[in-house]
């Protein structure tokens, strides 16, 4: 089991332990729960859905990164697909606020990047931030996501976001977790077309600057980053920290990267070159290169 998880586990209920101790067996735990891994727990605990992911918790908030805040936020997504994924907060030092993945948006960017197509409910261990609740607003799900926290009632996106702003206002139809291909040629080596296909999944209605990053591990592993945007901008989740969110999920550490290839437009009225380029440097890697999309 990954060290992260040791603490949270032992407070666990014994047959919550028992049913999840195999899976939780390879450190590198990709920090989701398939539908089959969902119904083997709720049979071995007799919890229902919701009950689950609140006893889950803990373990999803100990993927958090909170090396500024030492406070440790967690989120469970759970996917139309019957899949359960895991966030936590990213705080990343050396960079900027700017930079942090809240635990909702880890939740959320980590199914999406998984190939989720929806969401149905997201269960997190503290109120979502005004940013957060906007991010959410984005989703193909809409305001009829369901938001349960520990303590209160279930309640929907449209509960905790009246008069809600977001794309329709902006007359933009393609939503968060649609279907998105972009149709940039494909090419270079694995990591530059991993690069590629990321950028080709971006989310980039508002600014049409679709960019992916891609992340070599010393053991092989890769992990890529689609840009998700926002209506409002600001709450906007750049293609670096998708991808460095899933390898922290998948139990990887920052020092563990050796190469980073981020893949956008030249011409793109918006550039994640510099960003990008300023945290990874942060966070020790220094082999980071550009690949133009065409
Ligand atoms: O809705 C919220 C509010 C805060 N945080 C994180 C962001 C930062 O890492 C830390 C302190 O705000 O908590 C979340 O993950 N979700
Ligand atoms: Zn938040």
């Amino acid at each position: 089991m990954h060290p992260r998880f040791q603490s949270a586990f032992a407070q666990l209920a014994e047959n919550l332990q028992s049913a999840l101790a195999p899976i939780l067996a390879d450190a590198h735990f990709p920090a989701l729960l398939t539908a089959t891994q969902v119904a083997g727990l709720k049979r071995a605990t007799e919890l229902d859905d919701d009950a689950l992911a609140f006893a889950l918790l803990p373990l999803a908030a100990s993927c958090a990164r909170a090396d500024l805040s030492h406070f440790n936020v967690g989120a469970i997504a759970r996917g139309v697909s019957g899949t359960w994924y895991f966030g936590g907060n990213m705080e990343f030092l050396g960079a900027t606020m700017q930079q942090t993945v809240h635990a909702e948006q880890s939740a959320i960017s980590h199914a999406w990047l998984r190939g989720e197509k929806a969401l149905q409910a997201i269960t997190v261990n503290y109120t979502p931030c005004g940013h957060c609740r906007q991010f959410m607003n984005e989703l193909n799900s809409g305001l009829e996501l369901r938001i349960n926290l520990p303590g209160r009632a279930p309640h929907t996106l449209a509960d905790y976001l009246p008069d809600a702003f977001g794309p329709k206002d902006l007359e933009i139809k393609s939503l968060l977790m649609d279907d998105q291909d972009h149709g940039y040629a494909v090419s270079g080596d694995e990591l530059a077309q991993a690069a590629i296909l990321a950028a080709n999944k971006a989310h980039a209605p508002y600014s049409n600057s679709p960019s992916g990053v891609a992340l070599e591990c010393r053991d092989g592993r890769i992990f890529t980053g689609s840009y998700a945007e926002n209506a409002a901008f600001n709450p906007t989740l750049p293609p670096l920290q998708g991808a460095l969110n899933l390898l922290s999920l998948n139990g990887y550490d920052y020092p563990d990267i050796q190469r980073a290839i981020l893949a956008e437009k030249a011409d793109a009225p918006l550039i994640q070159w510099d960003a990008t380029a300023a945290t990874l440097r942060a966070l020790g890697c220094t082999s980071i290169d550009r690949v133009l999309l065409a």
